[in-house]
């Protein structure tokens, strides 16, 4: 016998029956475990889109969001892929002529419609929302607001979207829409996590909102908004403060301080050297301000600054009433406030003001972030405008106002204290979503959120793959040993030729 025929008798795995059963083995558990990964694998993603326009009272701007096609129950995450700044003034400044506010949006809108790709133009829903610019001009003439949201109408209805209204925002929607986009971008809702307060600051209004364990909604229900998401209920307080958006309080504080009598106003809010002549007329041109239009007074004022910080801050808490209060604790204006519980983010004019500030960072104490504004505000306006040639002016002007403002505003309205300061962070957008209401209120209306939390499958697909893997081999192992009465015999010998 030759010595190959002596090997393969002694090796029993050299049969032609066990070599065919363990490549049909392998090539089984191959297929089984290829399968199992091609089966998950995520397909190319396909998106659906909305779009949402933020009416704000300074100006509108459009945002796009996107989220996966194929999750059920539109699952998947939903993300802002552009956003487009609508040139000119917010549509509440159309008053006068509305069809221009509708023209004005035209470009953002062509600009989405090249975004959005053409087959999901017909099923992406566009909204549009306005806040405290609309709802001042609609106290002040309701007749103009509706010219204003006709027209406005008008222009969205020729874009290809599905169009599903325009409509002026409730305080309270703008405050818990800003809670809901700021909780869902840093994964807090899905996840039942501690919540982060909301803290919004328009031109026209401001809005705080946040869950409190000393707060049920019983003690002032109007602040209080609830909300069943994935599976958690939250009890949320919601204020919003008509005319204490950044704007609106400047004029309050320059109206307040023009009551002393005609002619100038020496303002510890504008830096030394600044001087405009403004008109009354603009200036008491909001419900804000108008019923304090001093009578007889001249067409203009001499605006002068002389930036002093304390002075400044003084003027500031006089359009605040921290004296009413029928509740067991007050913000002001005799508006119910439960005890502070953050973290907070603060977003839209807060950002924009401390970070032109450099301010953003709350890890520096109060007190310093004080002296910061005081030496900023003492700056001559000469050397502010060297110090920054590409800002308008007239939005560099109001820097001083503005941070004293928030500063007084979080402090003595809203009683943070040198110690809750830290717990507010200064945020522009999350993950690359800009932090405002328009992605909550997107998220509300598409109900993209759903009441219970989502049944998720048992395991992940890494885990389904391995397992899948680990029960193929262990089948076949058992299939080898069944077809033990097959095996050639062994002998224990080695066998004599
Ligand atoms: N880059 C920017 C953009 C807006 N802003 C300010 O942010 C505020 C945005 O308010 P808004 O138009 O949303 O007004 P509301 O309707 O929310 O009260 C305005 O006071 C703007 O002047 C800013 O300070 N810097
Ligand atoms: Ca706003």
């Amino acid at each position: 016998m030759s010595a190959q025929r002596e090997m393969k008798e002694k090796n029993p795995w050299h049969t032609p029956v066990t070599i065919i059963i363990t490549v049909i083995g392998v090539i089984a558990i191959v297929a089984l475990v290829t399968v199992a990964v091609l089966q998950n694998r995520p397909l190319p993603q396909k998106y659906k889109y909305g779009i949402v326009l933020d009416a704000g009272s300074s100006h509108t701007a459009l945002y796009i969001y996107e989220w996966p096609a194929e999750k059920d129950n539109n699952t998947g995450r939903v993300e802002q892929t552009h956003s487009c700044k609508v040139k000119g003034p917010g549509i509440s400044s159309y008053a006068s002529n509305p069809l221009k506010a509708g023209e004005s949006l035209r470009e953002c809108m062509q600009e989405a419609e090249q975004r959005v790709p053409g087959k999901r133009h017909h099923e992406t829903p566009l909204y549009l929302g306005a806040t405290a610019g609309m709802r001042l001009l609609n106290m002040e003439n309701s007749v103009a607001s509706d010219k204003v949201f006709q027209a406005v109408e008008e222009a969205l209805k020729k874009f290809p979207f599905s169009y599903q209204g325009a409509r002026i925002l409730s305080g309270q929607e703008e405050g818990s829409f800003g809670w809901v986009t700021v909780n869902y971008l840093d994964d807090r809702l899905k996840q039942g996590l501690e919540t982060t307060g909301a803290l919004d600051l328009g031109g026209a209004s401001t809005q705080i909102s946040f869950v409190s364990d000393n707060y049920n909604g019983s003690e002032s229900p109007r602040n209080s908004v609830t909300f069943r998401l994935y599976g958690n209920d939250y009890n949320l307080y919601t204020h919003s403060f008509l005319c204490y958006g950044k704007d609106q309080a400047l004029r309050m504080t320059l109206a307040h301080q023009s009551q002393a009598g005609p002619g100038t106003v020496l303002d510890p809010c504008f830096h030394p050297g600044y001087t405009e002549t403004k008109n009354y007329l603009v200036l008491y041109d909001s419900p804000c301000v108008s019923d304090r239009k001093p009578q007889g007074a001249p067409a203009t004022f001499n605006h002068s600054g002389n930036g002093n910080f304390l002075e400044c801050q003084k003027n500031i808490k006089s359009i605040f009433d921290f004296n009413s209060c029928k509740y067991s604790q007050c913000s002001f204006n005799g508006v119910f406030q439960p005890l502070l519980q953050g973290p907070f983010g603060a977003f839209s004019a807060y950002y924009f003001v401390m970070n032109f500030l450099n301010l953003t960072n709350t890890s520096i104490p109060l007190d310093t972030v004080k002296e910061k504004l005081k030496d900023y505000c003492a700056t001559p306006w000469n050397q502010i405008r060297q110090q920054h040639p590409n800002i308008k002016l007239k939005y560099l002007a109001e820097y001083c106002f503005a941070g004293t403002y928030i500063l007084t505003l979080l402090t003595e309205g809203y009683n943070f204290t040198s110690e809750s300061y830290s717990d507010i962070k200064f945020i522009e957008k999350i993950k690359g979503s800009d932090a405002g209401w328009t992605l909550g209120y997107m998220l509300n209306l598409t109900n993209m959120i759903p009441a219970e939390a989502p049944d998720s499958p048992p395991l992940p697909h890494a885990g389904y793959v391995s397992i899948v893997s680990i029960i193929a081999v262990l089948i076949f192992i058992l299939f080898i040993f069944s077809l033990r009465p097959l095996w050639p015999r062994c002998s224990k010998h080695p066998q004599i030729v």
